[in-house]
């Protein structure tokens, strides 16, 4: 049978990746909610609709097959447990109270695929229910009683895969968190993931996909900061290595802060021994080496990054591609995301118009960049790896 899904590194030639459209959850974003729902700003939706539409095209030019979320969590929605256990995930938040809770239990239960679908993800506003009681009395007009899910964008972020398996991932921010039921639903129930592995769910510590790279075959690096946790490093790796999908996970501890949420935020991989790094950071990033027994876990002293990858993945040196670029320079085009480039193949990748000199340098380095434009799809701060879940790739 033709493989359809399983993922053994960053750069082996894309075949299928699952995006979200951005869709009504966008329309929810204003300048009262945006910082607590994670974006910039309040993006000009139809434009980012647009800019995500050329990008999917990209991909489909180049081969690549293009999976909707939406599309796949409506498709999964057609079985009867997984509406039940979507209206269940949906109002357990304990803001809503029992007579809220029964009415949008008995509202959304009425729904068909699409219509659940759609509140999943836009969620549900005070204003929009008639379902009168005490609470919705007091809430504000504009309070949401199912939170909307803008940062579905990022499908980078809810799942990934490692080999044959999927971590359903543990998001950190609570305006997130939510996401990841979406996620739990078409990887449990959508007939396409049937017989796929799990290795991961959303009940454990924190680790987000933006933070997981496939270094190579075996060989996983794992952001810790923001989001990614200690611990959530930890479990990952005992999971991982339970199920033989990897035998070292690189732990690589990144500044806890906004700009550098996520290991993919400053540091992505472009062929199979080399990776695009933020330059500021580059020097100094380390990690420590995690490997087992069989039984215990192995902690190695922390090691420069490049070293320790190069090591785990068997080769002499894991290139780093340097950009060259001046410090300014390079702290502006690293917030616009020009270090999350999506490799379609070793040497061909796909990377925000906008960060102009860091594209410059990746081909003056033989790599191509397909350019993309993300003036809107930016402002939620994150590029086209952020924005994609690479589901199958040929072996490295
Ligand atoms: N892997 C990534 O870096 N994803 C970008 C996530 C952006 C989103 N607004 C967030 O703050 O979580």
């Amino acid at each position: 049978m033709t493989e359809r899904y399983g993922v053994d590194s960053e750069v082996g030639t894309l075949r299928t990746v699952m995006l979200h459209r951005p869709g009504n959850e966008l329309r929810r974003l204003t300048p009262r909610n945006n910082d607590k729902l994670l974006f910039d700003g309040i993006p000009w939706v139809g434009r980012a609709q647009d800019e995500h539409d050329a990008f999917a095209q990209v991909l489909r030019d180049r081969g690549v097959e293009v999976l909707y979320l939406h599309e796949l969590l409506i498709e999964a929605l057609g079985d009867p447990t997984a509406r039940a256990q979507a209206v269940e995930g949906a109002i357990a938040d304990l803001r809503l109270g029992d007579t809220l809770r029964d009415y949008l239990a008995a509202s959304l239960t009425s729904l068909d695929p699409g219509g659940l679908a759609e509140a999943l993800m836009a969620g549900v506003r005070n204003d929009e229910v008639r379902a009168g009681g005490l609470v919705t009395s007091l809430l504000a007009h504009e309070d949401f009683l199912i939170d909307p899910l803008p940062n579905l964008l990022f499908t980078r972020d809810s799942s990934v895969w490692i080999r044959n398996s999927v971590a359903v991932t543990s998001l950190a921010m609570p305006a997130r968190v939510r996401e990841t039921q979406l996620t739990e639903l078409i990887y449990g129930f959508h007939p396409r993931f049937a017989g796929a592995g799990k290795v991961y769910d959303h009940s454990l510590e924190h680790v987000e996909g933006g933070d997981v790279l496939a270094l190579g075959p075996g060989v996983l690096a794992v952001g810790v900061g923001e989001r990614t946790t200690p611990a959530g490093v930890e479990r990952l790796a005992r999971r991982v290595f339970a199920q033989d999908l990897a035998h070292t996970v690189l732990a690589v501890p990144i500044a806890q802060q906004r700009a550098t949420m996520h290991l993919d935020t400053v540091c992505t991989m472009v062929d199979v021994d080399a990776v695009l790094m933020y330059p500021n950071m580059a020097e100094e990033m380390r990690a420590l080496a995690v490997t087992t027994d069989g039984d215990q876990l192995h902690v190695a002293e922390p090691e420069p990054f490049l070293v320790a990858a190069a090591k785990a993945l068997g080769i002499d040196t894991l290139r780093r591609i340097d950009t060259g670029l001046d410090p300014v320079t390079a702290e502006r085009e690293q917030w616009d995301d020009g270090n999350n480039t999506l490799a379609l193949a070793p040497r061909v990748c796909i990377a925000y118009e906008r960060t102009v000199e860091t594209n410059q340098r990746l081909e003056e380095s033989g790599v191509d960049v397909i350019r993309i434009s993300g003036s809107e799809l930016g402002s939620g701060r994150g590029g086209p790896r952020c924005m994609s879940c690479p589901i199958l790739r040929d072996p490295a």
